[in-house]
């Protein structure tokens, strides 16, 4: 048997727009999923969603993982085990976690020889596919763990203060929401445009201070982005409702990480505050993690 894992992440900056080619910042955390791997008679996954055989629509990137590497290797039969520490669907990018984390442990069964840089963009491959449209930002950090920028595909300072995620426990599916701006932005690109455009540039602005861990700065900007994300429709009451929780009990920053629609915030924390932010945002009905940014991307276990 073969076991391998890999992280979700959080973005600092740039979701959404990044599906239109402006820059991103995302930054891997220490919640992973973990994925067994053994040959046998026919293909069996398992998961906290069922017990299937292969099957695109209750395990959509556990299925076209299997069928992606059958283009490298032959598989016929392989039982597939997925635990996971992220919840699904919900912004931290469940989807990328168990897309690389399954590509890596059948690349180590069947011996493919694939590369990281190979295995980040077979998962891009596969998000694409299930997804419509999905740019190479969660995979990629999934692969490779740390704080990256994309699409320039660099790796930026590893991130040393705490992180808060506040869950609404509100299922958020990324296909819709990256639908929604889709339409958005067909009906309305003079305005829509611009607003992705300005995300890509905060992006931009804030590698810099990523680099030198200047925290306020980064915080400061990631609130602009939250507005930005509000102003095209990926926000919700519950996530509003958190994200304020979080600023008015001294968090550096708040702000809606991934998809959006219900899923995950983000704040970022002092050493000494990342408590008394987690309690606000329970007392206003999310579900608080206090993680922090891993370097460790997929990895063997
Ligand atoms: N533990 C798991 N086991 C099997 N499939 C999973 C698991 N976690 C996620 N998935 C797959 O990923 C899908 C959710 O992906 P989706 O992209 O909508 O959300 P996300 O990746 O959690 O958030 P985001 O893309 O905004 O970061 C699930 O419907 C399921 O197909
Ligand atoms: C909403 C989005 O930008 C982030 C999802 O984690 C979609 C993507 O980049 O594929
Ligand atoms: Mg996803």
């Amino acid at each position: 048997m073969i076991t391998c894992s890999a992280p979700g992440k959080v973005y600092l900056f740039g979701e959404h727009a990044v599906v239109y080619g402006e820059s991103a910042i995302c930054c891997a955390v220490e919640l992973r999923t973990t994925v067994h791997v053994n040959k046998a008679e026919e293909v069996i996954i398992e998961s906290v969603l069922g017990s299937t055989g292969l099957d695109f629509e209750i395990h959509p990137y556990v299925s076209h993982a299997i069928e992606k590497m059958r283009q490298f290797t032959d598989i016929e039969g392989v039982a597939i085990k997925v635990e996971s520490e992220l919840p699904v669907g919900s912004g931290l990018g469940s989807s990328a976690a168990v897309t690389i984390a399954t590509i890596q442990a059948l690349n180590y069964l069947y011996k493919c020889g694939l590369s990281l840089e190979d295995i980040a963009k077979t998962g891009h491959e596969i998000e694409k596919m299930v997804q419509g449209n999905a740019s190479p930002t969660d995979t990629y950090v999934s692969t490779m763990g740390g704080v990256v920028m994309i699409p320039q595909r660099k790796k930026l300072q590893h991130l040393k203060c705490p992180i808060i995620i506040g869950n609404t426990n509100k299922f958020s599916s990324t296909k819709e929401l990256v639908g929604s701006v889709a339409k958005l932005r067909s009906e309305f690109p003079s305005i829509i445009d611009p607003i992705l455009a300005n995300i890509g540039q905060m992006s931009i602005l804030a590698e810099k201070y990523v680099n030198e861990s200047d925290y306020r700065t980064i915080g400061r900007l990631m609130n602009v982005n939250h507005g930005l994300l509000d102003s095209i429709g990926v926000g919700s009451t519950e996530l509003s409702a958190l994200v304020y929780a979080a600023r008015h009990s001294g968090a550096i920053s708040a702000k809606i990480t991934g998809a959006g629609g219900g899923g995950c915030m983000v704040a970022l924390a002092e050493d000494d505050n990342a408590i008394s932010i987690a309690k606000a945002i329970e007392e206003a009905g999310g579900e608080a993690i206090i993680t922090k940014n891993t370097e460790e991307g997929v990895r063997l276990e």
